[in-house]
Order: C-alpha cells, then structure tokens, then sequence
C-alpha cells in the first residue's frame, strides 16, 4: 500500500479486516516491523479517538511517533498558492510537507472539510497538496470528505459481530445508516466514507436522512435513500448514528420534520439492532442515554478496533517500504 485515503487504496477488504482481526488477537506480533523509521501524525483539527489509537497501532509496530497538533502548536498555515503572505498566516502549507519530509517515513494528516467553499472540500484542497508534496507515503486521518480509518474499523467490528462465514444465517445483515441532529454544521465525511465501504462489503445497505440531507451522489450511488426513519429502520441489523450538514445546500442545516434523534424505542422495529457511532457523540441529541449505554450498543468496541484498523494499514504500508 503506497498511500491510504479511501477504500480504492487497498486491494482487498476482506484480507484488511481479517489481518486486523489477527492483530487484535496478537497486537504486538510485529513488535520491529517499523524500527528505525518514523510516522508524523499531524493534526489540523481536534481528535482522542483517531490521535490516540493511530498512537498506539504505530508503537505496536516499533515505529516512533511524532505527533504536531498543528492548529495550536504550530506556525499559522497558508494553504493558497501564490499568497503574498503579509497578514496572519507565517508557513505556506508547501514549505511544512517538505519539511515533513525530512524527518519522517510516513506521513498522517486530519483535514477536515473547511465548510466554507464547497468546490474546496469536495477537490480535498488540503490532502491533495499532501498528496502533491510528500514524498512519503500519506495517510488520511479524516479529510473533508472521508474517513476511512474509521470506515475500516467499523468494517471490523461488523465482520465481529456479524461473523460471515461462520454463521448459519444465510442472509446479509441489513445495515442503515441513520442520520441525527445536531446543534451545528458538521461535514459529510463520516457518512460518506461508511457509504463507501458498506458498498464494498456483503451488506444490505440503506440510507436514512431528511430531505435535503442527501449525501453527495458521487458517494452514495446507487444505494437507496429512504426519508422516512421508521421505514429505513425496520429488521435493522446494524445503525449507524451519524449527523450531517446539508450537501446540496452546501454546509447549511435545513429545517427537519420529527425527531431523529436515536431511542429505545425506536430500535423495537429492528432485529434488535446494534448500534454505532464513530465518536465524539451529542448524547440525548443524536442518540438517547439508554441507547449509548445499553445492551445495543457496541460504539466503545467500534473505538477499540481504531487500533487494529490503523495497526493493519501502517503494517501494510511497512510492508512496502521495507521491499525498498
Ligand atoms: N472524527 C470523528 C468525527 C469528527 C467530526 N465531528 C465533529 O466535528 C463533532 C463536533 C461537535 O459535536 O461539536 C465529524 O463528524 O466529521
Ligand atoms: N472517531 C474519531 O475519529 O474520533 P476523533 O475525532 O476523536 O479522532
């Protein structure tokens, strides 16, 4: 694997999901594999789950880690080319990759989507000067419009509880993806790139959002965009808890009918579903207390297994650049 930004990066997602498995049975099976080189672990916006796990998967590895909070601890960065850089911004982008370069064997990068100039997000003005200047393998660690360490672990912790070969069922569990409220806009990331591998695995996939919160057609395809909850919930197997802001109506929050907020009581339509939610969640805005806590939920595993999914990507990525 040269660089990891989605899920056409890797050439198998069974073989990933099985070989993460592997790793949490044994997380320190390859305790050398990435001595001597160095990962940079670079933040442009807040993060626990994704700072942490991509902390531990790469020291499992023996690789040393650098982490840059770059929105509080670094130089003020400008990311447009050509600037005359007379105002507030100190480091053009271009220079901090090159310099990056120079000191680590990968680099991983948080990008959100800025929110403000749609054509921006949906281009990944950001990832892609990384993947333009870093001369070292690229890891997304979110980016505007995906999230695909975390769409790989959710892959996981479906292939955990939804055992495909061993169970006698011979059915594909039915998974929907559930839009919440939210106080705020928030980008289509999560959505689209759990969208995006869900296509890829052997699922009933569906999609529940309200009107006007469609997910950018390029993302969702052909998989079905059902309006109204209740209906999209039934014989449920798996829900996904996710808000977003509007595609379409870019970044903003249109007016919506009803509750969507997730509760007990909702789940009673479902194959006692269980529950997800990639973290950090509104608790009693997207999902109720009783659900977050309950026996459904299995959100805390769903962050455990960001370990093994970034374990099984930076192993392969090792794998590369040790041929050389
Ligand atoms: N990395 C996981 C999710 C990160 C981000 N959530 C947020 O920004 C939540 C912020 C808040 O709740 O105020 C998102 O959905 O893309
Ligand atoms: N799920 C997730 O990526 O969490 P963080 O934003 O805390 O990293």
């Amino acid at each position: 694997m040269k660089n990891f930004t989605s899920v056409y990066d890797i050439d198998n997602l069974q073989n990933i999901i099985a070989k993460a498995l592997k790793i949490k049975e044994n997380p320190l099976e390859n305790p050398t594999k990435g001595k001597g080189k160095t990962i940079g672990l670079v933040f442009l916006n807040s993060s626990l789950r994704t700072r942490l796990s991509s902390q531990i998967a790469a020291q499992n590895l023996g690789l040393n880690v650098l982490v840059l909070n770059a929105a509080q601890e670094a130089w003020n960065l400008e990311f447009a080319d050509g600037t005359v850089m007379n105002g507030d911004t100190v480091e053009h982008i271009k220079d901090a990759i090159e310099v990056l370069n120079q000191y680590c064997d990968i680099i991983a990068v948080r990008c959100f989507a800025g929110m403000k100039n749609k054509e921006d997000d949906v281009n990944e003005s950001i990832l892609s000067q990384f993947l333009k200047h870093a001369k070292v393998p690229v890891v997304s660690l979110e980016s505007a419009t995906r999230h695909p360490l975390q769409s790989l672990a959710d892959c996981i912790t479906i292939t955990e509880n939804w055992p495909f070969d061993k169970l006698k069922i011979n059915r594909k569990p039915k998974v929907v993806l559930t839009w919440a409220p939210h106080i705020k806009p928030i980008a289509q990331a999560v959505g689209n790139s759990f969208t995006e591998w869900m296509q890829q695995m052997d699922v009933d996939f569906v999609i529940t959002n309200p009107e006007g919160y469609d997910l950018d057609k390029n993302f969702t395809k052909e998989t079905p965009v059902i309006h109204n909850q209740e209906q999209a919930l039934k014989d449920a197997d798996f829900i996904y808890v996710k808000n977003w802001s509007s595609f379409d109506d870019y970044a903003n929050m249109p007016k919506v009918e009803g509750d969507w907020m997730l509760t007990n009581e909702k789940l009673e339509v479902t194959n006692q579903a269980k529950v997800m939610h990639c973290l950090p969640v509104r608790r009693n805005l997207e999902l109720s207390d009783e659900v977050m806590d309950g026996k459904n939920s299995i959100i805390y595993q769903q962050a455990k297994n960001r370990i093994f999914s970034a374990q099984a990507v930076f192993s392969e990525i090792l794998d590369e650049l040790n041929k050389c």
